[in-house]
């Protein structure tokens, strides 16, 4: 993939008052499994508003090696001739994913209970990720695999002939194990159960039930959600509306906060429970947020964001709260610098494994820019309102949202803040740079100079 070969350096200077009504792109895990399951249904799936993203076309490319059809209209939309559960091809080619997590982890869990080979890359960072939260339980189930040292990529696997449903409780705050699991379950014969300790983001489960297969949901005496998955359906093909990424949509949602005298509309916003804490966080902390025109699309609530600069303080984000807001915390600790008083985010072991350390990545950049905090294993605290912040360079370890992040705090600090990769932003936000020049912030080409 391109980014990981030439690193191009951006540069964010004090924006004016961002103004305006912006749409971010389509959401992210709801993309790669459009199409994933439009792979796997018999028939035509329609895919409007699909997030075009290097990480999802990655995910296109390994659903056509294993026989789809996927293709780009002049209107935009894509369609996706499925090839049927348990009549996939096998590849003939590596499958390359980049720096996609969600992409490799979920594929896995499709191929590993069909009876074909395939081989997985990925980049530097994607790479160094460990894989063995979703080959275990693919073990279980018959899957064969050889891989790196630690289960890392690349790594080759052989689906089982007549692979064997499990019962299985996921060990982390996962929704990328809980789903390969059950995808995985598709095509075995029988009942899969997935035990989940501590609800994530629940997309797949939402989105295999609109595609016909036959899935519940209860909650045990425990308080797990219990999953309960019969293989071996024959999925029909969906009509899909992709909602704007609440992920994405954090960027612009921070960054008026912060920056004096702005006032934006960010529109149809998924408010999926599972993925909102952010803005329940940064409401908490005094964010001047506002969800008007709340409607239901395609399953799912969306809304438009109206958000004006506010005065912010620092709160404890209970650590409970994390799954429905883990790619956010980059961010959020922006936001944090900015408030006053101390903000500080328990619970947050699994950013550890992202696409870059981003507990470390993050409290090296806040140090690079004049920002106190304090990082332990699996906390930050930032203290807020420090004078002067910004001019510093902040490396960015192939991490899409340490990128974003930290352009967000060049647009309200003293001092300009360069990354020393912009590129791998296209991972997931294609249009970051255009949309918030368009809103009234100055980010630039750094010149091929990180400094
Ligand atoms: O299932 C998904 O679509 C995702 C799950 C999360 O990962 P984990 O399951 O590793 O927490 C999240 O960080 C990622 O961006 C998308
Ligand atoms: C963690 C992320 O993605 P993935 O795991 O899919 O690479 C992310 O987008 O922040």
């Amino acid at each position: 993939m391109s980014h990981g070969t030439s690193p191009t350096p951006l540069a964010a200077r004090t924006a004016s008052p961002l103004k305006g009504t912006v749409r971010v792109p389509g959401d992210k895990s709801i993309s790669h499994r459009s199409l994933m399951f439009g792979a796997l249904a018999v028939g035509r799936t329609t895919v409007r508003g699909l997030l075009e993203s290097e990480d999802v076309l990655a995910t296109a490319e390994a659903m056509r090696a294993v026989g789809a059809k996927i293709v780009k209209h002049a209107d935009g939309s894509y369609t996706v001739d499925g090839i049927g559960l348990g009549s996939l091809l096998e590849p003939d080619r590596v499958i390359d994913f980049g720096n996609a997590g969600t992409g490799v982890r979920l594929t896995m869990g499709i191929f590993g209970t069909h009876d074909i080979a395939a081989t997985f890359v990925g980049d530097a960072s994607l790479s160094k990720r460990p894989m063995g939260r979703v080959l275990d339980p693919l073990r279980q189930m018959g899957t064969a695999v050889i891989a790196r040292e630690g289960d890392r990529l690349p790594a080759s696997i052989r689906g089982a002939r007549t692979p064997a449903p499990i019962t299985y409780r996921v060990p982390m705050a996962s929704a990328q194990v809980k789903s390969a699991v059950l995808l995985a379950g598709l095509n075995c014969p029988g009942e899969t159960t997935v035990i989940e300790p501590i609800p994530t983001r629940d997309h797949t489960e939402k989105m295999l039930a609109g595609f016909g297969a036959d899935i519940s949901v209860t909650v045990n005496e425990a308080g797990e959600r219990v999953i309960k998955l019969q293989g071996q359906p024959t999925l029909k093909p969906q009509d899909i509306d992709v909602p704007a990424d609440p992920s994405s949509a954090a960027f612009p949602l921070v960054a008026a906060l912060i920056v004096p005298g702005s006032d934006i509309v960010i529109e149809n916003v998924m408010l999926n429970e599972h993925r909102t804490g952010i803005i329940t966080t940064l409401i908490e902390m005094g964010g001047d947020i506002e969800l008007v025109n709340r409607r239901s699309a395609g399953g799912e609530e969306v809304a438009d964001i109206r958000v004006k600069h506010s005065k912010l303080k620092g709160i404890t984000v209970p650590a409970e709260r994390a799954p429905s807001m883990i790619d956010e915390y980059p961010v959020l600790a922006i936001a944090a610098a900015f408030a006053e008083g101390d903000t500080f985010m328990p619970g947050l072991d699994e950013l550890r494994v992202k696409e870059s350390d981003r507990l470390a990545a993050v409290a090296r950049g806040l140090e690079a820019n004049g920002i106190p905090c304090v990082e332990t294993e699996d906390t930050l605290t930032v203290t807020g309102g420090a004078k002067g912040l910004g001019g510093g360079t902040v490396v960015t370890h192939l991490d899409h949202r340490i990128a974003m992040s930290f352009l967000v705090l060049g647009m309200a600090a003293d001092k300009p803040v360069t990354v020393d990769d912009g590129a791998v932003i296209a991972t997931s936000f294609p249009t970051f740079t255009s949309l918030f020049n368009g809103l009234g912030a100055d980010i630039r080409d750094a010149g091929g100079v990180a400094a």
